[in-house]
């Protein structure tokens, strides 16, 4: 495995404006075409805030784990909660995470026969009764995140030569917001280090902020690259939407996360961020130098993307949750 670093971006940068503002778009370009990750500092969350939400994760997972499971996903339609250890899989084979989810809060919207099937991942949050000051520190994150998501998606858009707004759109109604957190705890002699297998993530852009312990590992080149945390910043990854939306000309590239060593538990936050359910992918239309490198996104056969965000979303969530699927879900499976 390879220590090298990804490619650091300041979005002060942008904001600045002039040379300061043309250099970061053309590191964007580059990063997120030739690697599909970068570190981003200059993003303007506060550092309160953030150690906040990781005080407030270690809380959580140090909970009973009676406490941990009164907010269990699989009581929820809307696929937020607690995942225990082992609970969710990824390519098939469980990853060794435990994990609590988070959307936008939202009323549960009643379904009516012949109505999207994703209309019923809109709902509301589980909080956990013992953690009153949980509720407000992660909406303030997940509010936090999106802002930052959007202005990125903007600098994406110019990066591409496209109208600033290009992507507005589509998440005009309010984006998919999708938090986690999420502890690895140290694995045991003779366990899986399946932190989380190889994956891509599905939505335009991935922000994960990592505590102090290592793990994040990205494929760069065939090899395992580490993405040593740095304080300050977030590790920013490219989804399968963005990869989608450009034809494959900026890269949504496989990632995972080894389990630490045994006595150590790693933690971290990774929001994700979609276009809203009720849109398509947009289809960019690149100028002719870009275009021509833009050869098509590379999809899994065994995974076909849709190009309704709804329903690649629902997908991505049944296929990782089981246990949400058959208690909620059971109509639904063949249909997906
Ligand atoms: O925990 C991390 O560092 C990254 C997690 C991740 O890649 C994911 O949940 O999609
Ligand atoms: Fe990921």
């Amino acid at each position: 495995m390879s220590q090298t670093r990804l490619p650091l971006l300041d979005l002060s940068q942008f904001h600045a404006g002039g040379q300061a503002r043309q250099q970061f778009l053309q590191q964007l370009r580059h990063a997120a075409r030739e690697v599909g990750f970068f570190y981003l500092a200059g993003h303007g969350i506060s550092p309160q805030l953030e150690q906040d939400v990781l005080s407030v994760s270690r809380q959580f997972f140090a909970l009973p784990q009676q406490q941990k499971d009164q907010v269990a996903m699989v009581n929820s339609p809307h696929f937020r909660g607690y995942t225990r250890v082992g609970g969710e899989l990824t390519l098939g084979k469980p990853d060794w995470r435990e994990q609590f989810d988070v959307m936008r809060e939202a009323p549960t919207v009643k379904l009516h026969y012949g109505e999207q099937p994703w209309l019923r991942l809109q709902g509301p949050n589980q909080w956990p009764d013992a953690l009153p000051a949980m509720r407000d520190t992660i909406l303030a994150w997940q509010d936090q995140l999106t802002d930052v998501s959007t202005t990125l998606l903007h600098a994406f858009a110019i990066a591409l030569e496209q109208e600033e707004h290009v992507f507005d759109h589509t998440i005009r109604n309010g984006p998919f917001q999708h938090l986690k957190l999420i502890r690895y705890p140290g694995r045991q002699p003779g366990e899986s280090d399946q932190g989380v297998g190889a994956h891509k993530d599905a939505g335009y852009l991935t922000l994960v902020l990592q505590g102090d312990e290592p793990g994040l590992e990205v494929l760069l080149d065939g090899e395992w690259v580490l993405a040593t945390p740095i304080p300050g910043t977030f590790v920013v990854n490219i989804g399968e939407l963005l990869e989608l939306a450009s034809n494959g000309y900026l890269k949504a590239t496989l990632h995972r996360v080894v389990s630490p060593a045994p006595g150590i538990a790693r933690l971290s936050t990774a929001f994700f961020m979609a276009a809203q359910l009720d849109a398509d992918v947009p289809l960019l239309k690149l100028p002719p130098h870009l275009a021509a490198e833009a050869k098509g996104p590379a999809s899994d056969p065994a995974n076909p993307l849709f190009y309704q965000v709804g329903r690649n979303v629902l997908k991505g969530r049944l296929r990782s949750h089981v246990d949400v699927a058959d208690a909620h879900y059971g109509d639904l499976e063949a249909v997906l």
